[in-house]
């Protein structure tokens, strides 16, 4: 009781109830904007300062959840190093605990030549190797959108129950098949500093349902990057947006979502049309 009266009485002493919260966001359409080609991003230093100081206000409770592997994940926003999942939540690191998952298999090693030698020649296609992941991206030739998929389905199918398919933007992507972001955020929420903390999830895409779903799940906030159907209850318009939020929220504004950003449509499941 003494303690409480202090701290109300002296509020630099108070807790700060951003340390309630456990901040989860996505990498591509969600902190930086969507581009041509992978290797064409760049995360501008006011976004990174943005990112270290939140973490600092969260006690360390953000995460970077992405698609990308944790390796370019470090070199796109380096000089920091933030807790992140990578390929989907194929691997993992909270502080220096790191978990790869299962070895980069063969077989995989065999589809991404399949790839390559089906596609790497074609004006608008990219295979990106990403060691236990591929993706093939059509982003600049979207009339081939049909034949990639078909290609990377029956690929996964010919792996056999090892792998899925991941859906994205212009993009499909093989993962292993007990990968999702859902299970590593639920994998973060089972140790500190995130544990018993109120997870917040921001995604643009097919993937981030996953997360949304687990989000949703344990009490938390969601918030969906622009138009479309999603699991998640809020909407952001944009990446622009995305980044004006958690700058706010790093300068000590209350962690939460405004009612003005209420998707009109929250009940609505996702396509793999989006
Ligand atoms: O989960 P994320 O962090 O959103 O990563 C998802 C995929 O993002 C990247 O591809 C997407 O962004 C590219 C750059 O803007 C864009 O050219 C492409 O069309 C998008 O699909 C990344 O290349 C993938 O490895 C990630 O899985």
């Amino acid at each position: 009781m003494t303690e409480l009266t202090t701290a109300l009485a002296h509020p630099d002493l108070a807790v700060d109830p951003a340390t309630g919260f456990a901040v989860f966001l996505d990498f591509d359409g969600t902190l930086v904007d969507i581009v041509a080609r992978p290797d064409w991003v760049r995360v501008e230093p006011a976004t990174l300062d943005v990112l270290a100081r939140l973490r600092r206000r969260l006690n360390g409770a953000l995460a970077i959840v992405s698609g990308r592997s944790l390796a370019v994940l470090d070199q796109l926003l380096a000089p920091h190093r933030f807790d992140a999942a990578g390929l989907h939540g194929a691997e993992s690191r909270i502080g220096d605990d790191v978990w790869c998952g299962s070895p980069v298999a063969s077989p995989l090693r065999r589809a991404v030549d399949e790839l390559r030698r089906r596609f790497e020649a074609e004006a608008g296609m990219l295979v990106e190797d990403k060691g236990k992941a591929v993706s093939l991206h059509w982003r600049e030739a979207p009339e081939r959108a049909d034949d990639a998929v078909a290609a990377m389905s029956a690929i996964v199918a010919d792996l056999g129950g090892g792998y899925r398919l991941q859906r994205g933007k212009a993009v499909a992507e093989i993962v292993p098949a007990g990968a999702s972001k859902g299970v590593a955020i639920s994998q973060f929420l089972a140790v500190p500093p995130y544990r018993g903390r109120r997870p917040v999830f921001i995604g643009d895409d097919l993937t981030d349902e996953h997360g949304f779903e687990v989000v949703n799940a344990n009490g938390g906030l969601t918030a969906h990057v622009g138009a479309g159907p999603s699991r998640a209850q809020f909407r952001l318009a944009s990446p622009a947006e995305v980044r004006a939020q958690l700058a706010r929220w790093a300068q000590g504004e209350p962690i939460g979502l405004a009612p003005a950003d209420t998707r009109t449509e929250t009940s609505h499941s996702p396509t793999e049309s989006l």
